[in-house]
């Protein structure tokens, strides 16, 4: 094929839609644009979601989440892989085939079980997401509460982070990342990444704002960005942490939606309203 010009990596999002457009989806697809990715997408369910919570969510039935699968797999070139709100067993099983299949390059597994507004995205077994997924997975990202629910107990301080990212570790990823957005620490927002047998603190300054509405899910797909990209796995997450302390800076003043708002995903780029 002739390649004289040059071309954007492809990523794909496996997720939910957001209707407010700060999570989910939404999020993925603005992340890897702001990357200079181009994106392609999964969706597997659907949320009637704003800044306040989610009202109604509805799963895509299996077939048409295979179709959309296939449909992308079977033409575009993916160089990374991120996965959000499986909504229950049944996507989970058909996204475990489908990396069993080595399909699913460079994947980034955001287990999104709960939102920060406390609403469930996940109906299945959370012991299921670590069996099924953790063998093919690049990485995982699992926050606190989600941290939690993959091992059956709870998770707060720093020394049970590392002990939880260590514990996740066995069922097969090369890294795995507890996030740690909603610790108690007040000055500084430090993540724990274990990766290739390694233990490493990735702190920021924590950001003074009420507008960290889909964080996690654009840190996955920041990560998932810069794999395609050719970055190697420490960098590429120490870099997606660098994006989203950015991003959560740029959007400290916004007003959109009277709850937690999105983050400021192209805040890279100058833009004519702001
Ligand atoms: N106020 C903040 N200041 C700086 N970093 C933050 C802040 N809040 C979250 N983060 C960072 O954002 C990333 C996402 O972490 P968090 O624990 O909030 O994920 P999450 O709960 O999955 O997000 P969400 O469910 O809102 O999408 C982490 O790197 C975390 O350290
Ligand atoms: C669709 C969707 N996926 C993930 C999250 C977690 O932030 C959310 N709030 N909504």
């Amino acid at each position: 094929m002739n390649r004289s010009f040059p071309q954007p990596p492809v990523a794909l999002t496996i997720a939910g839609s957001d209707s407010g457009g700060g999570a989910g989806i939404q999020a993925d697809l603005h992340t890897f644009a702001a990357h200079g990715v181009h994106g392609t997408s999964v969706v597997t369910a659907v949320t009637a979601q704003n800044t306040r919570g989610v009202s109604a969510a509805e799963t895509i039935a299996e077939p048409l989440v295979r179709a959309q699968l296939d449909a992308v797999l079977g033409d575009f070139d993916v160089a990374a892989v991120k996965t959000g709100m499986l909504g229950g067993d049944e996507l989970l099983a058909v996204v475990a085939e489908y990396g069993q299949e080595d399909r699913l390059p460079n994947l980034v597994i955001d287990p999104v079980m709960v939102t920060t507004t406390g609403d469930a995205l996940f109906a299945g077994d959370p012991a299921a997401y670590l069996g099924r997924l953790g063998p093919f997975a690049t990485i995982l990202t699992p926050n606190l509460i989600e941290t939690g629910q993959l091992l059956g107990r709870e998770i707060g301080s720093a020394a049970e982070m590392r002990e939880a990212a260590r514990a996740l570790a066995t069922y097969g990823p090369r890294a795995v990342l507890v996030k740690g957005g909603h610790a108690a620490d007040e000055e500084r927002s430090v993540d724990v990444l274990w990766c290739d047998g390694q233990m490493l603190d990735l702190a920021a300054p924590r950001v003074d704002t009420r507008n960290d509405h889909g964080t996690g899910c654009t840190l996955a797909s920041a990560i998932a960005a810069r794999l395609a990209l050719g970055h190697p796995l420490p960098q590429a997450v120490a870099g997606a942490k660098t994006y989203v302390t950015e991003a959560l800076k740029a959007a400290a003043g916004w007003r959109l939606g009277s709850g937690p708002g999105p983050v400021h995903h192209h805040h890279g780029r100058k833009s004519a309203a702001l």
